[in-house]
């Protein structure tokens, strides 16, 4: 069996962003628009401060708004209310994420709940979770909506495929059965509890990881020529020894890659898969939304 197709993230990611600077000069001449994106980060999370700065840089590069807030640890929760409350109101922001993990002080659904769901570019609020089960409009999570543009440009035809997705937590693997739902695969969502997960995953056509455990998903658990979505970013010690004993780490998925590429017909590699597509698609949501609250038709080429 020939090696599996790289799904190739970052390039579409590239290309995504590239489409949406394009979307963001037409908004600017011909509407006055400038989308804005306001990024909370509370705390310290060195992983977190990364994502956080490139959410920053790609914002600007593609030409909109950005501020980002970095609030101290002890932040308390009616200080990061006060604070989402405020850009709730602020017309210059069309778009409000707050990076999770939070401190455990703070109950991370009241401030999600706070967001108002025109400007929750995280998709995580519970009118935008009931909006997507019910098939209306809504802003979806950034995660399922990335993997579902590289699936849909990976596969002609969706109809009718087998997707298991390995995964329920409420930002990646029940939106991301939502959305294949929508796109008519059948759905199985598999999880900690799910008996003979190996069988389960081997029935797949389509294979979505989303567990946080590392290269769990091995060789034998997929099905020749199946597509493999790695949404898992796992922090792991570098493979040279010395280099592990110095502190240094490297990222693996959820899914042996060695393994499953020569198996899969395509896969997502981590880093460079997934991960990239979140950012592009929560510059994609900001537009969206920006463009929602300014009663302005969509730009094409940015959505599913
Ligand atoms: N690439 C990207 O942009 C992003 C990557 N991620 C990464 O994706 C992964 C998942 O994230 P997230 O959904 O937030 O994680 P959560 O920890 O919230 O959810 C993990 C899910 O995996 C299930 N699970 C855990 N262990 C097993 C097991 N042994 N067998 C089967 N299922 C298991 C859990 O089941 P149960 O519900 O029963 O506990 C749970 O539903 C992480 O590696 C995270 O870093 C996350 C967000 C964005
Ligand atoms: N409110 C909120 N929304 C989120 O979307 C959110 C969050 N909180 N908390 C943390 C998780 C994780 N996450 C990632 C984003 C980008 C990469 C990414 O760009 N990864 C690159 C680089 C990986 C690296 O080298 O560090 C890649 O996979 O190639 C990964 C993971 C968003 N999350
Ligand atoms: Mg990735």
């Amino acid at each position: 069996m020939a090696e599996a197709r790289i799904i190739d993230g970052k390039g579409f990611a590239a290309g995504l962003r590239a489409r949406i600077g394009a979307a963001v000069e037409q908004l600017r001449t011909t509407h006055a628009l400038v989308p804005g994106l306001a990024v909370v980060l509370v705390g310290e999370d060195p992983a977190s401060a990364i994502y956080v700065r490139n959410k920053g840089e790609q914002t600007r590069e593609a030409g909109m708004h950005s501020v980002t807030h970095r609030l101290d640890a002890s932040t308390s929760q009616d200080e990061l209310l006060r604070l989402v409350n405020q850009l709730n109101n602020d017309p210059s922001i069309h778009g409000i994420l707050v990076q999770l993990p939070l401190p455990g002080h703070i109950d991370a659904q009241a401030v999600l709940s706070a967001i108002d769901p025109a400007k929750d570019v995280d998709g995580f609020h519970v009118v935008n979770a009931g909006r997507l089960s019910v098939g209306l409009p809504a802003l979806v999570p950034c995660t399922p909506l990335g993997c579902m543009m590289l699936l849909k440009d990976t596969v002609k035809d969706l109809r009718g495929m087998h997707a298991v997705v390995v995964g329920r937590s409420n930002i990646v693997g029940k939106p991301m059965a939502q959305l294949l739902l929508q796109a008519d695969c059948t759905v199985t969502i598999a999880h900690s509890r799910t008996r003979d997960l190996a069988g389960i995953c081997r029935e797949a056509d389509i294979l979505v990881a989303a567990v946080g455990r590392p290269e769990m998903v091995k060789g034998d658990w997929i099905k020749e020529g199946a597509v493999v979505i790695d949404v898992g970013i796992n922090r792991v010690p570098a493979r040279d020894p010395a280099a592990a004993a110095a502190g240094k780490t490297r990222i693996v998925g959820d899914v042996c890659y060695a393994e499953a590429a020569s198996v899969a017909g395509a896969i997502t590699p981590v880093p460079g898969g997934v991960g990239p597509m979140t950012i592009a698609c929560l510059l994609a949501n900001t537009v969206t939304a920006a463009c929602r609250s300014a009663g302005v038709p969509l730009p094409a080429g940015i959505g599913l």
